[in-house]
């Protein structure tokens, strides 16, 4: 330890000498889902970069930021090995960069704009089963309170059922389906053995939902041209086609990739979308109503532009994502709940693959470097009233802010490994929202618990978040 605190190549680097010895430290606070509270904490002592452990430094300056997720772009951290579900990299867990390439050239097309508004049916589907749900509760349950929370976690599993795996979990009605469960159980392993990876010969990874995965493509696959659905999964099965036949047709596919691409991949890929992305999305949507129940003069402000927006359209129907996709307080109420409560908020973690000097300070070959969005989104520097939730700022007629600057905001992280699903998690979250604002009166229930815990994602503590909702009745 004391080697670690005063002769280790990083301990010039500003920090606690304590928790910088040791990974202990930092193996309790994440564990305990609260390190979140401890980071911003640690930059207010310490600086924009602070060594958290014997190997790894948060970084919370804006070009430096650039220079690792962006310019030099370093590798994924070994971390993320944690992931690899059959023991080979996949889309989210990839550090080797020319694998990683060719994997995100297959996949990336199905999210592009124009094949995801191919989906907005089945997202319409999923929501309207949430209405339904929420309905029914209000009428077996008066006062009419809801938890949020839990409606928003379940629609998110079903939308990723929907739209990836072909098939709804169905969690909105009830929570009999296993793979949520197990997926859950997975993902509080997987952050368990990153730090005791011994843990594994005594609690083995439940990987069920793999072949949960592998067996829908085996569906999709059986059920032949009267199966095809547009959906991500049907994509996938897609691209796999076209790659073998461009690989007999002689004009083999450049990547190796393709090859690889077999249906148990394409089934591995589904569930790294299903865990990228419902939990986030769960997230980013409970937040948002929660700041916007308790600032009802914003709510209010939103709901007018949605009836502006919407006003055509008839009695109960749902609105279409062309008439809501560019309405830019709603994006604005959305970006303004991402920047309070950004997901990845322990950091994106990097590996620095040589000797570097960035910004003067040098690091090692394999420090693990932390992109930490959480401190500069709440940067006073560069977000003035940095603690209130005002989503005027992200509007340049009505901010009264200077613009935002560049790598100071990143909630899908930045660079070559951006989110690849930002597109889908931005139609889904404006749907989600337009829907709720449009269809109810929402109201504040004073005293909850509002704490968060930081594992994967940021979620509330207590799992709860209780609002007074009530069928709107349009004037
Ligand atoms: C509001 C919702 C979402 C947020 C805030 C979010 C945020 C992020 C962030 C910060 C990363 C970088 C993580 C890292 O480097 O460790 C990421 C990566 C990723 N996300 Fe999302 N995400 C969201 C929704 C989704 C959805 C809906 C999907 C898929 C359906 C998805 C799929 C992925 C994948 C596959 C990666 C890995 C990409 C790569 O490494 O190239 N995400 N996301």
């Amino acid at each position: 330890m004391i080697s670690n605190a005063f002769f280790h190549p990083l301990s010039p680097i500003p920090g606690n000498k304590l928790i910088a010895s040791t990974r202990f430290f930092e193996a309790l606070l994440s564990l305990s889902g609260r390190a979140h509270y401890c980071l911003p904490l640690t930059h207010k002592l310490y600086g924009k970069v602070v060594r958290v452990a014997p190997n790894i430094v948060s970084v919370a300056d804006k070009d430096m930021i650039r220079e690792i997720l962006v310019t030099t772009d370093y590798p994924k951290s070994a971390i993320y090995q944690v992931f690899d579900f059959d023991g080979h990299e996949n889309l989210f867990s990839a550090r080797n960069k020319s694998f990683y390439k060719s994997r995100r050239r297959l996949v990336a097309p199905a999210f592009g704009l124009q094949y995801l508004q191919s989906v907005e049916p089945l997202m319409h589907k999923c929501i309207d089963g949430l209405l339904q749900e929420i309905d029914g509760t209000l009428d077996a349950l008066p006062p009419g309170q809801i938890n949020i929370n839990s409606f928003m976690f379940r629609l998110s599993l079903d939308i990723i059922g929907e739209t990836v795996f072909g098939q709804s979990f169905e969690t909105i009605k009830d929570d009999a389906h296993p793979v949520p469960h197990q997926l859950e159980k997975t993902i509080k392993q997987m952050m368990q053995q990153t730090f005791i990876p011994w843990m594994k010969y005594i609690d083995p990874f439940d990987f069920s939902f793999r072949d949960f995965g592998a067996a829908c493509v085996k569906q999709r696959k059986a059920s032949g041209e009267a199966g095809r659905r547009v959906d991500l999964l049907q994509y996938l099965i897609d691209a796999q086609a076209k790659g073998r036949e461009d690989s007999n047709g002689g004009s083999k596919h450049e990547d190796m990739a393709c090859e690889e691409f077999t249906d148990k991949v394409i089934g591995i890929e589904a569930c790294v979308f299903l865990i990228a992305g419902a939990d986030t999305a769960h997230s980013v949507m409970t937040f948002t109503l929660m700041f916007l129940i308790k600032h009802p003069d914003k709510l209010i402000k939103l709901r007018s532009e949605l009836d502006l927006a919407t006003a055509t359209n008839p009695c109960g129907s749902l609105p279409t994502y062309e008439q809501i996709r560019k309405l830019p307080y709603l994006t604005g109420c959305i970006n303004e709940s991402m920047r309070l409560r950004p997901t990845a908020a322990l950091g994106i973690p990097r590996d620095v693959d040589e000797d570097v000097v960035i910004n003067n300070y040098y690091f090692p070959k394999g420090t693990t470097l932390l992109a930490s969005p959480l401190q500069l989104h709440l940067s006073e520097e560069y977000f003035p009233q940095a603690a209130e939730y005002i989503p005027e700022r992200w509007i340049p007629d009505e901010s009264p802010f200077p613009p935002v600057q560049d790598f100071t905001y990143y909630p899908f992280s930045a660079g070559s490994r951006v989110c690849i699903g930002k597109n889908f998690a931005m139609m889904e979250l404006r749907l989600i929202l337009a829907t709720l604002v449009l269809s109810y009166d929402m109201e504040l229930v004073p005293n909850q618990r509002e704490d968060c815990v930081q594992y994967l994602t940021p979620s509330l503590a207590t799992g709860s978040y209780i609002i007074k909702m009530k069928r709107r009745h349009k004037e």
